[in-house]
């Protein structure tokens, strides 16, 4: 009988949906607020955990923004990343594409270049230390305007061919990705990606305007595509990558219970699930902790788990000859654990 939880370990992973920012842990959040003088509203580590429970996404975004305000530098870019990849490393992660929110930057008055070479310079040390592979996504907040997301663009043309893909973050509700449909047009002028977060709170309908009018690749969360069998009939048929992240569902009360998520349902339905761990820092838990522990709740089998870590590298932007080297480790790992 296969030992789950070391399989999960032990296996290769990609993490797909991860915003840089939300892997701030506690500690180096205060770290960064003495070297820059910040002033935080916190007098701990334990009272900034304290203050990690919410009611929903809104609550969370508030905590985050101002979370983010101790990043000043390129060095704290770097720094904040490199902790990520040194972290997520231990959890055998080889491969992540990661989200970053410049506008929660610039809007304080941080240079875009300092933010996006930052974040390139810890991405190029995390893979020379520990041979992890990356893609960067720029994310646009989608409770500010399209002509902002315009400008944010447009900032980012000097860095665009290192760039995989825009996203669309933020409060949800309210926010339709209709609002992002010229934008997002000339993001695929660009040779960008298009992702989207959708149907993490938002509707139904959400998810159809993801796909119909910002022509996403990949849905980001895509929970409350559920409520439409038209809608999973739709996305199993264009295959469809969903990036899940069931530890932040659970902290911003998108389900009640681990034991509810629906990841093993669209397992069943055929849905392209992977499992990721949005803001770990702030969800209390890294991509392992995602795997193991609705592994347990939802009483995940082998063959869930392989096909669940595979979802992740297919899902994934892998040049042939990176994803040749994975599926090996993948099969060995396999056939280790098959003894
Ligand atoms: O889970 C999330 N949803 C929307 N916006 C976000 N920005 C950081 N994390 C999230
Ligand atoms: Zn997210």
């Amino acid at each position: 009988m296969t030992d789950l939880p070391s399989l999960i370990r032990a296996l290769p992973k990609a993490e797909l949906h991860l915003h840089i920012e939300g892997s701030l842990e506690p500690e180096q959040m205060f770290e960064l607020a003495a070297r820059n003088n910040v002033a935080l509203p916190y007098d701990s580590v334990e009272d900034i955990r304290a203050a990690y429970r919410f009611n929903n996404l809104q609550e969370f975004l508030d905590i985050y923004y101002q979370g983010m305000s101790v990043l000043l530098t390129k060095q704290d870019f770097h720094d904040l990343t490199y902790a990520y990849l040194k972290r997520v490393h231990a959890d055998n992660c080889r491969h992540v594409e990661i989200f970053f929110d410049p506008q929660g930057h610039t809007e304080r008055g941080v240079a875009f270049s300092d933010a996006i070479e930052g974040i390139f310079d810890g991405l190029e040390q995390g893979k020379k230390d520990f041979g992890i592979s990356s893609h960067l996504i720029l994310s646009f907040l989608r409770h500010l305007s399209e002509e902002e997301a315009f400008e944010t663009l447009e900032q980012a043309e000097p860095y665009i061919d290192r760039i995989l893909a825009v996203g669309l973050d933020s409060s949800e509700l309210g926010h339709p990705p209709s609002k992002f449909e010229r934008v997002y047009a000339k993001a695929r002028e660009k040779g960008l990606k298009s992702f989207a977060h959708a149907g993490e709170e938002g509707p139904p309908e959400y998810v159809y305007e993801a796909l119909d009018l910002l022509k996403v690749d990949r849905i980001d969360h895509g929970n409350r595509a559920l409520e439409d069998d038209a809608l999973v009939e739709r996305l199993v048929a264009e295959n469809k990558y969903l990036t899940v992240c069931p530890l932040s569902n659970l902290k911003l009360c998108v389900v009640d219970d681990l034991k509810n998520h629906p990841l093993k349902t669209m397992l069943n339905k055929g849905l392209k699930a992977t499992v990721n761990s949005d803001d770990p820092s702030y969800f209390g838990g890294y991509l392992n902790d995602n795997y193991l522990r609705t592994a347990e709740a939802l009483h995940l089998t082998k063959d869930d788990i392989v096909t669940l870590v595979k979802n992740g590298f297919d899902g994934a932007y892998l040049t042939a000859e990176r994803k040749a080297e994975l599926m090996h480790e993948f099969n060995q790992v396999i056939a280790s654990h098959n003894t």
